[in-house]
């Protein structure tokens, strides 16, 4: 057996990576010409085009980002190795060069353990340089060697200091995130994961999962990314396509129900009532209150007879039709079009043939009939539904006080000119799907998931009706005033009340020390969830007491000035009131800063409102005065929970007034 030697080794893995690459181009090259000459072989236009996006599609899959390495693994398996990567790549004759991390064999790099071998002698993972390769570190499971979360390349990849947007973790998916990440395409699954334990994380990699093994069905039906402001969704966008996946969709809940403009606020009063899961009986007893029954005849003339349909069979129509179960909307259609039914037959009775597609669009659009349909099952717009509610809340499920709080002031002249709120926009978009039904995604990726309302849960439920989801979340982070203290009520409301819950414990962002100060707000917090453990044993935690208060801004200046002599980024974290103030400070200061939606700023510094900053992170997080982000709103302390689950190697506490009670003991 020849000599095993570190460096011929790494000048050969350097040499599949520089032909993988050369491979990987070739491949592109083959994409690109085929996307300009597609027009040429196309038999039509309409295959031409289908093509054309199909070219460009694949095209943008195989862009090849130099600074990413393109495998990080290998598998040596009965004498093969296979190196593992972000997507496959082949040589001219079509045999892999690197296979995809979603391959089924991948799944063992992942997976495999000195336990369950499953037939792989070594794993090797790769260390990487701005796309170098510079180093590779091995585990013989059939010797019995296994690094786990020891692995130097792992430790090293997780705490790799962050700048800009969120990467993927493709390298270093840990066993029990890969279980989430490739469970079945029909299980609807909910990740509790404490601050860090890569929930976000496992979302991402679980669509770009299921979009590898069930690409047709799911380019057709669409992947949906939920999450909660657009600064997050700018902060994970690069994610997906990193990994080749650029036809995910991602929206937030305002924007997935934005029919209509926002041009109102609601008082907390008021949003708390219309969040509340009896608004979608009180709309549905107000829509479906319109029906009347038919009392008087159709009488109809087409020019040449007259007919007439009794109360007594429109009657039965609109009682079937009710029965039926259908969408509004669609229920009225269907009472149309059997009343155009009855008036066929009885003009094929009288003439002897069949009328005309002509007669049967006059008969259907005609007065008596229209006259009828507005009595019997009225057209209503979701907007003029929401409207009626609003002008004057039914009795029956809402408490006078309740009524009072959502009843508009002034009703406005027009529902044209009624200006909604962004609650109303849920509701109105409760009031739609009750009158047509929505079309469905195949799955949805639900982030930050704790904080969905009743109402909104139910509007992502109409959008994943016929596929699966996977809903992320800490109940310990939830801050909306609706949040639930369970899963299992909002599973219920998102439509799956099957969804297994499944627990992440292990912390990837977040040090230990600053886990336990975190962890201390836990049973303040009455939220029943296991505590995060972290896999950080580095990261600093400095509490600063300041005694004047006038020099709380100065110490968060001079603490930004020092965490920029260090590496990576740096977040001012304080309460939505400060932020202004802040901002003026740097800049008078000269340090250049940006807003959290930001991302692509060149600069270090982000002053981020205590309440944007869910699911982000920063290197260095500096926390202006925690009593006043605790004060300002009511579930202060899930927010003050949130804010300090931020930080990834160190954290500043910088303090005038006395800390929130439960980290006091730890001052
Ligand atoms: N297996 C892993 N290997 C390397 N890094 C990881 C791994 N899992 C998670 N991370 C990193 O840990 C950090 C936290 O992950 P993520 O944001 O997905 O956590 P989260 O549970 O959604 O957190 P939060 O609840 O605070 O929003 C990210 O930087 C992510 O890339």
């Amino acid at each position: 057996m020849p000599a095993f030697d570190l460096d011929t080794e790494l000048t050969a893995e350097r040499h599949h990576l520089a032909a993988s690459r050369a491979a990987l181009a070739r491949m592109r090259g083959r994409a690109e010409a085929l996307f300009s000459t597609g027009d040429k072989v196309a038999g039509d236009a309409y295959t031409a085009e289908q093509l054309g996006r199909h070219m460009a599609r694949r095209v943008k899959e195989l862009a090849d980002d130099p600074t990413t390495p393109l495998f990080f693994g290998r598998l040596d398996i009965e004498e093969a190795a296979y190196h593992v990567g972000r997507r496959h790549v082949t040589d001219d004759a079509g045999e892999p060069m690197v296979l995809d991390w979603r391959a089924p064999l991948s799944r063992s790099f992942y997976r495999a353990s000195v336990r369950d071998p499953q037939g792989v002698a070594t794993r090797r993972r790769f260390g990487f340089v701005k796309g170098e390769l510079t180093s590779f570190e091995d585990e013989h499971l059939d010797r019995g060697e296994e690094l786990g979360t020891t692995s130097r390349i792992l430790t090293a990849e997780i705490e790799r200091p962050r700048v800009g947007p969120m990467r993927d973790i493709v390298a270093t998916i840990q066993p029990e995130q890969d279980e989430l990440v490739r469970a079945e395409l029909t299980d609807s699954i909910c990740v509790q994961g404490a601050p860090g334990t890569g929930k976000t994380a496992v979302g991402l990699h679980r669509a770009a999962y299921l979009l590898y093994l069930h690409r047709e069905r799911l380019r057709r039906s669409g992947v949906l990314i939920v999450g909660p402001n657009t600064a997050f969704l700018s902060y994970i966008s690069a994610v997906l396509p990193a990994l080749g996946e650029v036809e995910v969709q991602q929206a937030t809940v305002d924007e997935l129900v934005a029919r209509t403009p926002v041009r109102a606020v609601d008082t907390p009063a008021a949003a708390l009532v219309k969040n509340d899961v009896r608004m979608a009986t009180v709309l549905h007893r107000a829509l479906w209150r319109k029906l009347t029954k038919p009392t008087e005849p159709i009488m109809v003339s087409d020019g040449s007879y007259r007919w007439r349909i009794d109360a007594e069979p429109l009657r039965r129509i609109v009682d079937e039709a009710r029965r039926e179960g259908l969408p509004y909307g669609v229920g009225r259609d269907r009472v149309r079009a059997r009343v155009v039914g009855l008036l066929q037959r009885q003009s094929e009775y009288r003439t002897g043939n069949s009328p005309s597609e002509g007669w049967l669009r006059k008969m259907s659009k005609i007065g008596p009939v229209t006259e009828f349909l507005e009595a019997a099952w009225p057209a209503v717009t979701p907007e003029q539904l929401v409207a009626e509610v609003l002008t004057d809340p039914p009795e029956g499920l809402l408490t006078d006080e309740e009524r009072a709080a959502v009843r508009w002031a002034k009703p406005p002249k027009t529902v044209k000119s009624a200006k909604f709120s962004p609650a109303d926009l849920v509701l109105i978009d409760e009031a739609a799907g009750l009158l047509e039904r929505e079309t469905s995604f195949g799955h949805v990726v639900v982030d930050e998931a704790q904080d969905l309302s009743p109402m909104q849960a139910r509007a992502i439920a109409r959008r994943s009706e016929h596929g699966s989801i996977t809903v992320l979340g800490d109940l310990a982070q939830a801050t909306a005033p609706w949040a639930a203290a369970e899963w299992r009520e909002t599973l219920n409301h998102l439509g799956k009340p099957e969804a297994v819950v499944v627990p992440l414990t292990v912390g990837f962002r977040v040090p230990a020390s600053v886990v336990q100060l975190a962890n201390r707000l836990l049973p303040a917090l009455g939220v029943d969830v296991p505590e995060a453990v972290s896999l950080r044993r580095d990261g600093d935690l400095v509490l600063t007491p300041v005694a004047d208060p006038s020099d709380l801004d100065t110490e968060t200046l001079a603490e930004v000035t020092a965490a920029l002599t260090h590496e990576g980024s740096v977040a001012v974290i304080a309460a939505d009131a400060a932020v202004e103030r802040l901002r003026g400070h740097l800049t008078a200061a000269g340090v250049d800063h940006a807003t959290a939606d930001d991302v692509d700023s060149e600069a270090r510094v982000t002053v981020v409102p205590a309440t944007m900053v869910k699911g982000l992170e920063y290197d260095h997080v500096i926390v202006h005065e925690p009593a006043d982000i605790v004060a300002a709103e009511p579930r202060g302390l899930n927010r003050l929970y949130v804010v300090l689950t931020r930080a990834v190697s160190r954290l500043s506490v910088i303090h005038a007034k006395p800390l929130p009670s439960p980290l006091d003991t730890a001052a």
